[in-house]
């Protein structure tokens, strides 16, 4: 199913918003495209680089006559979008947000949802640790999951069309209920990126080794937590707030299997830390089989650090 829209209102203007703005218009999926963002700073850079064809601050003025609403805005920042967007939504329109968490955004926005749209909440699985409208790029969503959390009562048309809206960003869609969906990110998504933000900062914090040594001498392992480590704090500290239960549940796992390998070394026990490792090492090689190693050079699309 090809799909077009008249109106699409993308509130929030970052690397997810600008991503989306680029793809609408290199793919056509819109006659016209709005842009609404709370600093005027960032609208007028969203302006700059032409990502609309019209742009307010006010997301309430955005939302009129819009038959597609995309919310992408830090998570803990959805319940103040839902109020001010609910007394102006079009009937019929689709209100859907790209948050990283599922449950709390929910939780937010349907509340405040009025019985004439149809709200799905969705995440794709794409990004990098760039922020802003200068960080978005056309074909970040190529190849990548998107997974929409559909609730009892949801239209099935509206279902679809915004299923064909990302798989036209060359997305596969998955289905997933919100509970379920956190706990998955918070293992495969948020526990990685606290790692990384954990480590980085053990290494920041350490007497006996220098700053100047950690970025001298710093392994591809390490510069790869420092990419992730760079990631947007607001974004980030709104992902662990909002997904609380879950991303404590890991941590608390993690830590168990953390002691255990520090048992193993302590102990010397050679034998469980090369089983482990050789487990680990299967994953990996069943996640670039399956053609899910988006550094691999043969990924097909555009690298999403390709900008710089
Ligand atoms: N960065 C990533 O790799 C990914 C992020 N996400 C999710 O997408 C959402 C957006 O993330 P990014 O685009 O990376 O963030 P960003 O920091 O690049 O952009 C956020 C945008 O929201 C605007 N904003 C903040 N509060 C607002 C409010 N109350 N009303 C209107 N606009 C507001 C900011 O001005 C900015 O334009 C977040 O919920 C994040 O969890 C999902 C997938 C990947
Ligand atoms: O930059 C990376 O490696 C990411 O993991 C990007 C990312 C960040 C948050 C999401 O909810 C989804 C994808």
């Amino acid at each position: 199913m090809t799909v077009q829209f008249d109106r699409i209102t993308l509130i929030g203007i970052g690397l997810i918003g600008s991503s989306l703005a680029h793809d609408i218009k290199r793919l056509g999926l819109a006659k016209e495209v709005i842009v609404a963002t709370r600093s005027a700073e960032t609208l007028k850079r969203a302006e700059e680089l032409k990502l609309g064809d019209h742009y307010t601050t006010s997301s309430a003025e955005a939302v009129k006559d819009a038959d597609l609403v995309i919310v992408s805005v830090p998570v803990g920042a959805s319940e103040s979008v839902a109020k001010e967007i609910a007394g102006t939504l079009k009937s019929g329109a689709i209100v859907t947000d790209v948050g990283s968490t599922k449950a709390s955004v929910i939780a937010q926005m349907q509340p405040h949802m009025p019985s004439h749209v149809h709200f799905i909440a969705g995440h794709p699985i794409a990004g990098t640790e760039k922020s802003g409208p200068d960080a978005g790029f056309p074909g970040l969503f190529q190849g990548r999951w998107c997974i929409l959390t559909p609730l009892e009562g949801t239209d099935p048309t509206a279902l679809k069309t915004l299923r064909s809206f990302w798989e036209a960003l060359g997305s596969r869609v998955d289905e997933m209920d919100a509970q379920h969906h956190d706990k998955v990110l918070a293992i495969v998504s948020h526990l990685p990126h606290l790692i990384a933000y954990n480590i980085v900062g053990t290494a920041d914090d350490l007497e006996t080794v220098t700053e100047s040594e950690v970025i001298k001498y710093s392994a591809s392992g390490f510069r790869d937590f420092t990419r992730l480590a760079a990631s947007d704090p607001t974004m980030w500290r709104d992902v662990c707030l909002h997904n609380r239960d879950a991303i404590l549940e890991m941590l608390a796992r993690f830590s168990e299997d953390l002691a255990y390998l520090q048992r193993a070394i302590r102990w010397g026990e050679g034998d469980k830390i090369f089983e482990l490792f050789t487990r680990t090492r299967a994953i990996r090689r069943s996640i670039v089989q399956a053609g899910q190693d988006v550094d691999a050079p043969d990924f097909g699309r555009p690298h999403p650090l390709e900008k710089k």
